[in-house]
């Protein structure tokens, strides 16, 4: 394992440490959640008894494989935790997600949980979030309109910067498991990312963004010195 996924593994592992049996698991999606299901997968296997809501089909697939048990979000509308990644971590555990296309489902499940709990490599906690452009999802009808309005939000909110119309690795339009498009926005610094959020939230045709500000309640971060934990205030 490169060293790399190794801090990642690290910081799933602590998250693991975290779960009861007879808790109700928010599953994320991404590289380091994909640890944190691998590493929970052993635990079932020795008689930890948990079931988990998957963020996307990529991880409801795989905790399927590994036999992790697994509910939809309409059968357990309320969860005790929820492990996930993220592409930043700002002040006040403020987070940028999306980088995997799965925000939408990602922030409804952290809304139903009781704990966010985000783990990530040292590399993601930042100062200011801005640098990861911000994945912002859209309906797919008038997107060349929908990007005017997002380009006046960003400006009222003090930010500027291209949009993309995020693709997939075969070059096709990239559409999300609520099949929605997404735009992401290289604004390279958010000054005020509630003040972002307001104004995105807002939009007509803007489904969901991906600043997730208020869900996590800890982050666990792993580094070439260890682990640490951070708890928001
Ligand atoms: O938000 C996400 C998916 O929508 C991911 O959690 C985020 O992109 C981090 O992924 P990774 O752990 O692979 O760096």
């Amino acid at each position: 394992m490169s060293p790399a996924e190794q801090l990642k593994r690290q910081a799933a592992a602590r998250a693991v440490d975290l779960v009861r049996s007879g808790m109700k698991l928010g599953l994320g999606t991404g590289s380091t959640a994909k640890h944190f299901v691998e590493l929970l997968a052993e635990r079932v296997k020795e008689g930890l008894e948990v079931v988990g809501v998957p963020t996307s089909e990529q991880t409801r697939a795989l905790a399927e494989t590994l036999g992790v048990p697994l509910a939809t979000l309409d059968e357990q509308p309320v969860l005790d935790l929820t492990v996930d990644g993220a592409d930043e971590i700002g002040p006040g555990l403020a987070l940028v997600k999306g980088g995997g296309g799965a925000l939408l489902r990602e922030k409804i499940v952290a809304t139903a949980s009781a704990q966010m709990v985000v783990i990530a490599d040292e590399s993601k906690h930042v100062a200011t979030l801005g640098t990861f452009p911000l994945p912002i999802e859209v309906v797919d009808f008038g997107v060349t309109s929908i990007r005017r309005s997002i380009e006046k939000a960003g400006k009222a909110a003090g930010c500027h910067g291209l949009l993309t119309l995020r693709r997939g690795p075969d070059g096709h339009v990239f559409v999300t498991d609520q099949g929605h498009l997404i735009l992401d926005a290289a604004f390279g610094v958010i000054p005020d990312p509630g003040l972002l959020a307001a104004r995105l939230a807002e939009v007509a045709g803007v489904v969901e963004h991906g600043l997730f500000i208020g869900l996590a309640s800890r982050a666990i971060l792993a580094g070439a010195s260890g682990v640490t934990v951070l708890d928001r205030a």
